[in-house]
């Protein structure tokens, strides 16, 4: 201390305090990752809202306890009877104003209806989110009490097509909302910006590469060899089983081994279709998205719960992270794959990411990646199995495309991307097959109108994704059926109506998935390559209620009831 105060030049002490904070950053980060969670608390902390409240009503039940012993004269044990029943109350007198006032006509969301729990306290989206049904269970509040619903104290969720265009795809999208905090995590991958600028930043000069067309084709090799696998593990996991798999874990193994693959290249060597998934990674992935989810519903307590071990598994998936990334940095390859264009960075002018930086964003990689395509490929074979008239449709087409196809051949992604029915399975899979909440984001300065209603500025809005999809304004006749002919523009179709702008999927805009073109790819090979090389039904003992009752989605999407499938080879 001495040494700083008699440090007369005061620039060289902000250069020195400057040095030092960035040196005990970096300690931070590294101690991160190598530390139980305590001394993570204690070496990493960065103040939060829950912080900095629970460090007030600590500060504020001391000063009480002096003043009472040395104001008052009470001895300790009265005295400290006082405090525990003042802060009580206060906690109490807190909430119970919050409530009063969350009620209240004077609320600035007052005018929007929705169900009184939902109006006082974000717990209960929360537990709404955490029972797996918030997509359908938001879909029949919207039915009961309209297109504005209050969803939370400060949320509303529109369910009109009206609102997608200026809250996500317009060229001034809202920012995303607090939902999109990652608890303590230091650093920040793409997913995760709220900022629009620095958003977009991020994504043009370090991701956008590997979405181009040139960067997919390159790609095209490894697709088509580990969807090969997948028909060789269909094929040897139905053996011994009379013929019956388990379709949707096998989809899951898939979509990890193309992700990895798609990220890290050779840098990933796992084969979860061969091998099975030994550490649980499909489980530690989709549970990490769904703590993720939840709290972000309520991120003021995301901050204190995120000390808890549940949180623990956040770090799981960085330590593998950087595993992969050292292994793909130490090889020099100059394969293209997304971890290339993440340390190539955007030239020299555009700093490099950093280490952290840069696991977040495989991180995000493998999240985004994988679970969203196998769920809709799952939904697309279910569908396609319960309706073996469109299946025999789509497999006349594919084999008139290409009739002496080896189905562990390539087909030729061009013509893929020409077939009218195989892209409209597409469209229709995507459509039913994303049982997705809604993607907040924030109004801005000024508040904002639509569809004729000021929203206050501040409020947390969504456009909820899975009520969108199968409203009967958007897709009519028949909404919630399969019917891939509702794309298909022709004198047949004359009475149905298919807005596709108002498909939420993939979302729209700057925070729309970057990742959309690879899912398409992903979808026509996949479907294609399993249609043309199996017949398919459900086993006897399948119930298509219980599996479609068995759909969770917190973000990520998982099934109580795996889908079943009898195959049977063609080819
Ligand atoms: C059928 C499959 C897929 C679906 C349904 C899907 C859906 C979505 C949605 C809805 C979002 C926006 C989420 C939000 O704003 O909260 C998103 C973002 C994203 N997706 Fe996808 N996705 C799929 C496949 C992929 C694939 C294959 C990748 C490749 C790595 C990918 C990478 C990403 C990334 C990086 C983001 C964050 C984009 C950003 O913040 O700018 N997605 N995805």
């Amino acid at each position: 201390m001495k040494a700083i105060l008699s440090c007369a030049n005061t620039r060289h002490f902000i250069a020195f305090a400057s040095g030092m904070m960035r040196l005990v950053q970096r300690q931070r980060v590294e101690k991160y990752r190598s530390h139980s969670q305590l001394s993570y608390i204690i070496l990493c902390r960065r103040p939060t809202r829950g912080d900095i409240w629970l460090l007030y009503e600590t500060g504020g039940a001391f000063c009480l306890l002096f003043l009472l012993r040395t104001v008052a004269q009470e001895n300790l044990r009265t005295a400290l009877q006082y405090v525990v029943v003042f802060m009580t109350t206060q906690v109490f007198a807190l909430c119970f104003t919050a409530v009063v006032y969350r009620a209240s006509p004077f609320h600035p969301l007052a005018k929007f209806p929705g169900p009184f729990l939902n109006k006082i306290t974000s717990l209960k989206i929360a537990l709404t989110v955490a029972s797996g049904r918030r997509y359908s269970i938001i879909e029949k509040l919207h039915k009961k009490y309209g297109p504005f619903l209050r969803t939370g104290p400060n949320t509303i969720s529109i369910n009109l097509h009206q609102a997608v265009g200026p809250i996500y795809a317009s060229s001034s999208a809202w920012n995303k909302s607090a939902a999109y905090s990652l608890g303590q995590l230091p650093g920040a991958g793409l997913f995760f910006i709220r900022d629009r600028e620095a958003h977009n930043f991020r994504k043009r000069h370090y991701w956008a590469g590997a979405f181009t067309s040139n960067a997919l084709s390159d790609n095209y090799f490894m697709l088509n060899c580990r969807t090969n696998f997948l028909l060789d593990a269909l094929a040897r996991r139905s053996q011994g089983l009379r013929g019956v798999v388990d379709v949707s874990t096998a989809l899951q193994h898939w979509s990890h081994d193309v992700t990895g693959e798609f990220i890290f290249g050779d840098a990933y060597s796992k084969n979860l279709l061969r091998d099975g998934d030994r550490r649980g990674e499909v489980a530690v992935a989709i549970f990490e998205m769904e703590v993720f989810e939840v709290l972000g519903e309520v991120p003021s307590l995301f901050d204190v719960l995120w000390y808890l071990p549940l949180t623990r598994i956040f770090r799981a998936m960085d330590v593998s992270a950087e595993r992969l990334l050292a292994l793909r940095r130490s090889q020099a390859s100059q394969k293209r794959n997304l971890a290339y264009y993440l340390l190539k960075g955007g030239g020299n002018s555009i700093p490099s990411l950093s280490d952290v930086d840069l696991r977040q964003e495989t991180i995000v990689a493998v999240q985004a990646g994988t679970n969203g395509i196998s769920t809709a490929l799952t939904f697309a074979l279910y569908y396609l199995t319960r309706n073996p008239k469109k299946c025999e449709i789509l497999r006349d087409e594919l084999q008139l495309a290409f009739p002496d196809a080896d189905p562990d051949g390539s087909l030729d992604p061009q013509i893929l991307g020409t077939l009218p029915y195989l892209n409209a399975v597409v469209e229709e899979s995507l459509r039913l097959g994303a049982p997705l909440g809604s993607f907040p984001r924030v109004t801005g300065k000024g508040g904002a109108m639509i569809a004729g209603t000021y929203i206050p500025e501040g409020t947390i809005v969504g456009v909820p994704a899975w009520a969108q999809n199968v409203s009967e304004d958007n897709f009519s006749p028949s909404p919630t059926s399969f019917l891939p002919e509702r794309w298909l523009r022709n004198e047949d179709t004359p009475d149905m109506c298919t807005r596709s702008s108002a498909m939420m999927t993939f979302s729209h805009g700057p925070f729309g998935c970057i990742g959309k073109p690879l899912a398409y790819q992903e979808m026509r090979i996949v479907i294609s390559k399993i249609v043309l090389a199996y017949s398919f039904s459900f086993p006897v003992e399948f119930n298509t209620e219980i599996f479609e009752d068995g759909v969770r989605n917190l973000r990520a999407t998982s099934f109580s009831m795996p889908l079943l499938l009898e195959l049977d080879r063609l080819r």
